[in-house]
């Protein structure tokens, strides 16, 4: 497997003290903005890590479905296997891995359920599949086979003929995460990275460090 001995050159575009927007969450969104004009497959999927009551961490992709000066909102179902962990333990790591602009963005924070009106709002801007998907899956629990899965999103689909309002489930909302800490990755030449993370302080400044890559 060739990739297995590949060193791809990560190029020389760098990432300074200087040029970085010193609020982070604005660096962020200038960022986001940019893989969204670099066309890459879902430019808002961050890997999110949460640790369970056993201690044992685990990992999965979701979109980012909102962001401003609080942190970073997505949704989920609050049963599945990371709504639980994140009951037992709220701490979790994001990663936004951007590898096409040789960037990565790492946070770490801490979640919290937002308020019903939120999940209220966005579940209601849902394509209504999406909306009864929500209903039909038990997110994380095993299933004997598919044909259950489809058999019960044709009872909802007849139940909820289209363009009928679907209501959201309690146990369907949105998380957010507000960081502690969010550091900025861009790879150069020679394995010799930039990386600046922001540090959130007690009044609500932030502290910018640079690290060796
Ligand atoms: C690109 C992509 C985006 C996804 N977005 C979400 C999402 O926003 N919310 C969600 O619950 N699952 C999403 N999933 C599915 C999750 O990765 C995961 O399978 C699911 O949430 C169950 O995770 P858990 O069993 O660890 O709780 C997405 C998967 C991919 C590949
Ligand atoms: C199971 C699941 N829930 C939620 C989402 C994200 O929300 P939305 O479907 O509104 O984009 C995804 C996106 O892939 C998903 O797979």
């Amino acid at each position: 497997m060739e990739s297995l001995t590949r060193h791809t050159d990560y190029g020389a575009k760098g990432l300074n003290e200087i040029d970085i927007n010193q609020n982070p969450m604005a660096q962020f969104a200038t960022w986001l903005h940019e893989a969204e004009q670099a066309e890459i497959f879902e430019p808002n999927a961050m890997v999110i890590s949460t640790v369970d009551a056993d201690g044992q961490p685990t990992s999965r992709t979701v979109l980012l479905k909102g962001l401003d000066d609080t942190g970073f909102e997505f949704v989920t179902n609050y049963e599945s296997r990371k709504g639980k962990s994140l009951r037992a333990n709220p701490s979790v790591a994001l990663l936004f891995p951007w590898y096409a602009l040789k960037r990565q963005v790492m946070i770490v924070g801490t979640a919290v359920a937002t308020d019903a009106a939120t999940s209220d709002a966005y579940f209601a801007r849902r394509p209504q599949g999406a909306q009864l998907a929500a209903w039909a899956s038990d997110q994380s629990e095993p299933i004997a086979r598919r044909e259950i899965l489809d058999e019960r999103m044709a009872a909802l689909e007849a139940q909820y003929p289209e363009g009928t309002h679907v209501p959201r489930p309690e146990k369907w909302g949105s998380f957010r995460v507000v960081p502690s800490s969010i550091e900025f990755w861009q790879g150069r030449s020679k394995r010799f990275h930039d990386r600046l993370r922001f540090t959130a302080l007690d009044d609500g400044t932030w502290k910018l460090e640079r690290l060796q890559p």
